[in-house]
């Protein structure tokens, strides 16, 4: 695999990671560290402790922003140690982030990837778009829910149409505390939420047994969702599916502003991918809602399609047909379409090169993250 790009999918809950041309990533990694192990002075005994005691994992994303430099740079490496990749410096890389972050994000990520992993060339692309190029689409509205961003990213021909992309800071990590609260609300829970094994239980709750209500008529839930019907918790307490709470969880999806700690006022998925697809020109809108794509492992929950068709229709006008579909592999869309884009020798060429981020620096990646917009770039 010498000299073949390395594909760095770097998500708020985890990091996929691959070589270009591989299907699937060969290392997915939770993104988060051990900051006691990584510090670079060494904690004093209460420290230690305390941090153990707390479960000293931290997350190094926060909704789509690094938090933790130095336990991105401890993710990837330990991440491309487990993909035995002996030489970095031999793998350009690509590598995604979420639209509209700052620009120094960028420009600190860049610095990273050259100065810590010693790679040759990197690219930066945004997540959103890729899972079109994944199921092999050009034009199309993705709608991404990952760990901690929801984004809708309308791409017409190839092109992303950059003033037409939402993008709000939810995601699934939220959609777990809140089922946290839910149940301490209704049942009783007190456990704290920093708890990494109540955590992984509300998650496993989470990603069994909710599930997304039909808006038009609730009643229409049926016993033959794939959802799993009972999960008994550690001190024995059944939680049943019909327990309302479980679809609650999901809902915040659809209204985040009432159900999460966002703004009153913040909007729900739907309503986001409305904007977008009505923030394009009119000769594009029909295409784009009818190729709507859901992508994220947010989207995982049954009966997310339809009901983003049928909320989504409800919000344009009715001569623009809404369809909604969800790619094969949610979580896994993003890693697919960055492993196809990576493989192609147009866009390699796109590449900043070491030589360019030593005589110009790491804010020389703006010269270059535009290529996604190029439309020979995918004929
Ligand atoms: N079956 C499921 N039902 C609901 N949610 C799920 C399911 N499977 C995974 N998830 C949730 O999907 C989220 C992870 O999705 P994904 O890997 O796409 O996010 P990410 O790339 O890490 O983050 P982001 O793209 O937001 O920065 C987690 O919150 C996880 O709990």
């Amino acid at each position: 695999m010498a000299g073949t790009p390395l594909v760095l999918d770097n998500g708020s809950g985890s990091v996929k990671v691959g070589y270009a041309g591989q299907q699937e990533p060969q290392v997915v990694y939770d993104n988060m560290y051990t900051a006691v192990r990584s510090s670079r002075h060494e904690p004093s005994k209460a420290t230690s402790e305390a941090l153990e005691k707390s479960n000293a994992r931290l997350h190094v994303m926060d909704h789509g922003i690094v938090s933790q430099w130095e336990g991105l740079v401890e993710v990837f490496k330990a991440a491309l140690d487990e993909m035995k990749v002996v030489d970095p410096s031999q793998h350009p890389c690509l590598v995604t982030e979420a639209p509209l972050n700052p620009t120094v994000h960028r420009e600190l990520l860049v610095e990273k990837l050259f100065e810590e992993l010693r790679v040759p060339a990197v690219q930066v692309v945004h997540s959103g778009a890729l899972a079109l190029y994944a199921i092999n689409r050009r034009t199309g509205l993705v709608i991404e829910v990952g760990d901690g961003v929801a984004q809708t990213v309308p791409l017409f021909d190839s092109y992303v149409v950059f003033n037409a992309v939402q993008r709000r800071d939810f995601g699934g990590r939220d959609l777990t505390a809140y089922l946290g609260e839910l149940l301490q609300k209704e049942l009783g829970y007190k456990e704290a939420l920093a708890d990494e094994v109540w955590w992984t239980q509300l998650q496993t709750v989470k990603e069994r047994m909710c599930r997304v209500t039909p808006q038009a008529s609730p009643s229409r839930i049926s016993r033959q969702d794939p959802v799993q019907q009972e999960y008994k918790l550690p001190d024995g307490k059944v939680l049943d599916w019909e327990q309302g709470l479980l679809s609650q969880c999901a809902e915040a999806l659809f209204q985040p502003g009432q159900h999460l700690k966002l703004d009153e006022e913040a909007e729900g998925i739907h309503k986001m991918a409305a904007s977008s697809v009505l923030g394009c020109g009119l000769d594009i809108q029909k295409s784009l809602a009818n190729n709507v794509v859901l992508s994220g492992g947010s989207t995982l929950f049954p009966g997310m399609c339809q009901r983003v068709q049928e909320e989504l229709q409800r919000l344009l006008p009715s001569a623009v047909k809404a369809k909604v579909t969800r790619v094969s592999k949610p979580t896994y869309a993003a890693f697919m379409g960055g492993s196809i884009l990576a493989s192609m020798s147009d866009l390699q060429k796109t590449f900043m090169t070491r030589g360019e981020y030593l005589e110009y620096g790491a804010s020389f990646i703006h010269n270059k993250s535009v290529s996604l917009t190029k439309p020979h770039m995918m004929s």
